[in-house]
Formats: C-alpha cells, structure tokens, sequence
C-alpha cells in the first residue's frame, strides 16, 4: 500500500486547544459563577452531612434566657426563639433538603434518561408510546398530587421527593430525547455502528458522554428547585415535627419575628437562598462551557469548496451483472407512510471499481448510499427492491445481522470528518477499539496495527496522531483517520458520502488520490456519493447520475461523462464551471432553470420535463421501460433523437430564450411540480 505524503496544509492543527480540553480544572470551574455555584454547594452538602461531627450545640438544646439572640462568639449565627442554636439547627436541618432534591433527581433521570435513549435509538413508534404515556404524567397536577401523597402517607419527605422524582421524569425525559435524537444523528454514531458497536455500548460509550452536559445542567436547576420544594412544604407544615429543626419551618417561625426580631430570617432564609442561587450558578456555568464550545466547533469547521477535474477514465459496463460484487436492483426507499424518496434504483459494482453516484443535492444519492448499509434515518426505510452483496439479500435483513456486516465487509466514510469522530476520545482508543472487535487482538498488537493504518492512509507520524484528539487535526488529517478507521475491519465494500466535500482544494485532491490508491493496492470496491463531477471524473470508474430520486444515466465515467445522453447529465456537465486541462474555457456557462422537485411532488413522466430544453408533451406522460442505451442505460424516451441530433446543453445568450440545436421545445404542459 502507497503511503501519501503529507501537504503542509494537511499538517496537525496548530490552533490552541480548546479550554475544555486544557489538562486541569474543567471549564466551568473556571468561571465565577461556577466557582462560586461548586464552592458553596460542597460547603453546604458537607457541613450539612457531618453536622452531628462538629456542631457547637444540640439542635433540640434550650437557652431560654439567650432567646433571640443576634450572632456572638457564644452563638455564631444566634439564637431562636427558644434560644436553641441557629448554626446547629441550620446545618443539621441541611440534610434532609439535600438529601431529597437529591433522591428527586435519582428518580427522575433513573426514569427519564434510559427512556430517552430508547425513544431516540428506536425509533418514531416506540417514541410515540413513550411521549404519550410520558404526557399523561407531566398532565396531572403535581401540587396536588403531592399534597394527596402527603395527606395517605404523612409527612415522609423522602418518598414524597421519590414520588415527585417520578412525576419530574417525564420533562426530564422531554429534554434528553430531544439531545439524544441529536446526538444519535451524529456521524460518530454511525461510525461506531458501522464498527460493530452494540446498542447498549453505542449508547454508554458514545450517546452518554455526549449528553453528559446537558444532564448536569438540568440536574443542577432540579437540584435547586428540589432545595425549594423541600422548604416550601416544611413551610406549609409538610416536613418533620418540632423539635426536628428544617428550613421551612424555621424560616415560618422567623417570619413570625419579622418585626421584632428581623435577624432571625437572614442565617436560614441566606442558606436557603445562596443552596438555590449556587445550583443556578453552576447550571449556568456549565451550559456556558456548551456554547462555548458549540461556537468554537462551528469555527473549526471548514466551507465547502469545490474542485473539479475534467473526464475521464477507462471503465466496465454498468449494467447488473453476476461478476458484480454489489447489485442493487429496482431499490425504493420512503418515508413510512410518506412520500418516495428513492424509487427504481438500479445499479452494478465490479470488485476493485469505483461507483460515482452524482447529482444536485436533495437528488437520494444519500438515501441511496446509506440503503447500502442498513443507515437510513427514524422514519425511513427500503420499501422495494433488492440489494445483492456477493449473493447476500441485505434488504430485510435484521439490525443485528446487518451490524455484523458493516464495518467487516462494507464501511463507510462520511463529508464531515470532524464530525464523524467522537470528540470525546483520543484517535488511538477510537481506533483500537474497533480493531480489537474486528481483528480479536489485544490492545498492545491493536494499537501497533492502527498506527500502521495510519501510515497507511499516509499519516507520517502516527505515534503522534494516535495521542491526539479529534480537535487537534486538520480537516485533512481528521478525514484520513476517518479513512483508516473504516479499513479496521477490512472491509470489501467502501461506501464514501461526498468524502471531499468539507476539505480544502489541495487537500481534496490528496484524499482523492489516497482513495485511488486504496482501491488499487487493496482491490477494495467504492461507492461514492458527490455532487462534483470533478470529483466523479477524477476517481469514478462508473457513474450513475441521479434526479429527483432516480437514476437517469449511468454507465462508465468515460461514456457518461464524455459523451452525456440524458439531457440533465448534459446540463450537469454544461453548469460545471470547470475544463479539462487544455480545453478552451467558456464564455458561459449553461445554467438549469429551477429546482429539483421534492419527494411527494414529482411530476409524471419524466421528472426533468419542467426543467429540460428538449422536453415535449410526449415527456410529461408515463412512459414504458427504455431499452438499453450503448453501454448503459438512460432514463429519456427522446434519448435516441437528442444523440442523433447531436444536442448539447448550451449556455444561454442574453436576449435569447434558449439557444439549443434542435428546435425549441413544446410547451411542456401538465408537469407538476
Ligand atoms: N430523515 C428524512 N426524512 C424525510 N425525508 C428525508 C430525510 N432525509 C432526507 N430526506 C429527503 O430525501 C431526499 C433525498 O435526500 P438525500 O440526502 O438522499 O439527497 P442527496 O442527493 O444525497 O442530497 P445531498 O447532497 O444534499 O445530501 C431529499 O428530498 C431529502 O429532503
């Protein structure tokens, strides 16, 4: 295998880490806010816990004389009104709010968390029932009900906090789908499903940590509003009997002396009021830390650029064929109980080639690709037709037969390498770890192996990259770990979702050659998905162009490209602002009126018939299957006149309708779009 070296711009980022990832406190440490928030809460939680330890007085223990007392070296914070020590009490009384916020929260994300995660992994049905049953609980008022669970089992705060922790499950339930379901979109997620992960570690290794912050924000502000519930039934008379002191109901008593003997409301209703404040605070701090790092991971990411090369290369037939490796026949793909967002699909991949699938985007050539390996996002699905790999049936497979399948024999590599790596773990566990499942070796030969993946993919000083974390590499670099991790597995099957389209000019060409080289020291098969056909005519050996979900042309790289039939390919290839080296450049380029029609609203006949120069009335009717054109195939009932007359896509001459060879084309009538 070739090792590629590497181009200055691809080098390791030098761009400072991020504070999240400096070694030592973590961010929101770093904030007042956040200092204050942690500093006064382990404070509290500790002198609350070990008050019996070091508290001057007894709670419960009577200076009648010293009643009222304002704060002295005898009694720091004074007395209440039957002299009893206020220090003591507060602290003392300090465990049982805290203690119950806290079972509240267990309760509530013991129940919300694992149903979030259920809801996002399996998809809109399961999500309905959860949501709705989940509805129910957040419909039935909670004050009331509390009070009715006080009035049957008395005034028992930890069961009360545990029955609230239950009712408070269903927001916090609301909150984490919503994360969880995003977070699953992540490419990172189908990275490590197509590495072989199961659900529950995809879910514990990579959904968690992901959601790890937005839990500790809304645990902190539960917290807080745990602390009030707590005081505020004691208030109402709802928590332990005297002599037991609690913050409510020395915060009753004080407002009792409000006139008289104002100081008795500040130490209690202060710690009351700093606990809740704090939780805030570090609820706030550490969702600072989030956007913060959401602002600079969108400043990391880098614009599409486009590069394109010109035709062509040698290439096989298109057509299904049983030497293919990959066969996809007739495939549909849906929304469940939506539109058709793929329909008839059919393609041949021979083993060692590359498969271009290309169109404008929103055309399915990811619905497509994705098919491939069982991917499709909640709510979408293959409805018809078949998927042959090496004479396996994949459509219909199970989840667990296909996720045996991907990453061993098709892998695959996605637009945004930055995305697709978890930020969360250096490149030599998120290496090792698929090459330990694949390869069943131990850590030592695993991590020997993924630094010669990464020469491999021609990373020149692995040792390095493997130590790094995915903020630490360039683009360029971070789409060649992407490449290496998908080789883990040695896989046959390649499929590569516009795997340029986030990197700069210079460093796409390097990955395109890179790509070229796997394929022919390995022998792998690739399917790439790109809306540049400089892209397609660089590596492709075949190509199959698509439209409003359909392939309209395919056949090889070179006779599609080179002599386009369909009269989109021919668009495509007249918009494409880029000649192959040594052509004259065009004064203008042709331009394709409109936009591609969405799923649901394509019109019938030909789906190109209200944007195509050459349409006619005969265009916007059904028409039966086409033969065979030359080598491959092509989706135009007028294909054989259009390449008789030798009709090209021209550019468009101001003042002119539409300058084209052949005469202009009849009103297309009747076309929806
Ligand atoms: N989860 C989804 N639910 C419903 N429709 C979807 C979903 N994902 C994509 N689509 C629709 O399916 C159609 C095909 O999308 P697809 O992503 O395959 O297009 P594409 O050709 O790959 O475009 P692009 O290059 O922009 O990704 C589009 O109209 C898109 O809006």
């Amino acid at each position: 295998m070739s090792v590629l070296p590497l181009d200055a711009a691809d080098e390791v980022a030098t761009e400072p880490v991020p504070p999240a990832r400096r070694r030592g406190l973590p961010a929101f440490l770093r904030r007042p806010g956040g200092i204050f928030g942690a500093t006064w809460l382990t404070f509290v939680i500790v002198a609350s816990l070990t008050a019996p330890l070091w508290r001057p007085y007894e709670p419960a223990e009577q200076d009648t004389a010293n009643a009222l007392a304002l704060p002295s070296a005898e009694h720091w914070l004074g007395t209440d009104p039957l002299g009893r020590d206020l220090l003591s009490r507060i602290f003392t009384a300090g465990s049982l709010p805290l203690l119950s916020s806290a079972l509240m929260l267990v309760v509530a994300f013991g129940i919300g968390l694992p149903l979030a995660l259920i809801a996002a992994e399996r998809g809109r049905r399961v999500e309905q029932v959860i949501s709705r049953l989940t509805e129910v609980l957040i419909a039935l008022p909670a004050t009331i009900l509390l009070l009715a669970v006080i009035g049957v089992i008395g005034n028992r705060l930890y069961p009360v906090m545990a029955i609230l922790g239950v009712m408070i499950s269903a927001s916090v339930y609301r909150v984490l789908l919503g994360v969880a379901q995003s977070v699953r979109q992540r490419l990172y997620i189908d990275a490590a499903r197509v590495n072989g992960l199961g659900s529950l570690r995809v879910n514990l290794v990579h959904v968690l940590p992901s959601m790890a912050t937005v839990v500790a924000v809304q645990a902190a502000q539960l917290f807080g509003i745990g602390l009030l519930i707590v005081a505020g039934l004691a208030f109402l008379g709802f928590g332990p009997g005297e002599p037991e002191p609690s913050w409510g109901f020395m915060i009753q008593d004080a407002s009792g002396y409000i006139y008289t003997a104002p100081w008795l409301m500040v130490p209690t209703g202060l710690v009351l009021a700093l606990t809740v404040v704090a939780a805030n605070e570090l609820a706030d701090a550490i969702a600072g830390k989030v956007a913060v790092a959401g602002r600079a991971g969108r400043r990391r990411r880098r614009g599409p650029l486009r590069r394109a090369v010109a035709a062509a290369a040698a290439g096989t037939a298109e057509a299904p064929d049983p030497a293919a490796v990959l066969q996809v026949r007739d495939l549909s793909v849906s929304v469940d109980d939506g539109p058709d967002l793929v329909t008839g699909v059919s393609f041949a991949l021979q083993p060692g080639r590359v498969l271009g699938l290309v169109g404008e985007s929103g055309c399915g050539k990811t619905m497509t690709a994705r098919s491939l390996l069982g991917l499709l996002p909640d709510g979408v699905s293959v409805s018809g037709g078949s998927i042959l790999w090496r004479g396996r049936e994949l459509v219909g497979l199970s989840e667990r037969e296909m996720s045996a399948l991907r990453g061993r024999e098709i892998a695959m590599i996605s637009q945004e390498p930055m995305v697709a790596l978890d930020p969360m773990f250096s490149i030599s566990s998120q290496l090792t770890g698929p090459i330990r499942r694949f390869r069943g070796v131990g850590r030592s030969e695993a991590r020997k192996i993924a630094a010669e993946l990464l020469r491999n993919v021609g990373i020149v000083d692995a040792e390095r990259v493997l130590k790094s974390h995915p903020h630490q590499l360039s683009g360029g670099m971070a789409q060649r770990v992407c490449i290496a991790l998908a080789l883990t597995g040695e896989p046959d099957l390649l499929v590569a979702d516009e795997p340029t389209t986030a990197l700069d000019v210079t460093v796409q060409a390097e990955i395109l050659s890179l790509l070229r080289a796997l394929v022919r020291d390995t022998g792998l098969s690739v399917v790439v998905v790109s809306h540049d056909l400089g892209v397609v005519a660089d590596i492709c050996d075949d190509v199959a162009v698509m439209y409003a979900g359909q392939v309209v042309e395919s056949g090889t790289a070179e006779a599609v490209l080179d002599a386009p039939a369909h009269p989109y390919t021919m668009a495509l290839l007249g918009a494409n602002p880029h000649v192959p080296e040594g052509e004259p450049v065009p004064e203008r380029l042709a331009s394709i009126a409109g936009t591609v029609p969405p799923p649901g609203s394509w019109p019938t006949g030909c789906r190109f018939a209200s944007r195509c120069r050459f349409a006619q009335e005969r265009c916007t009717v059904p028409f039966p299957e086409l033969p065979a054109h030359g080598a491959g195939s092509v989706l135009c009932i007028r294909v054989d006149e259009l390449s008789r007359d030798h009709a090209v896509w021209e550019p468009e001459h101001a003042g002119d309708e539409i300058a084209t060879p052949l005469a202009p084309p009849a009103p297309v009538a009747g076309v929806s779009r």
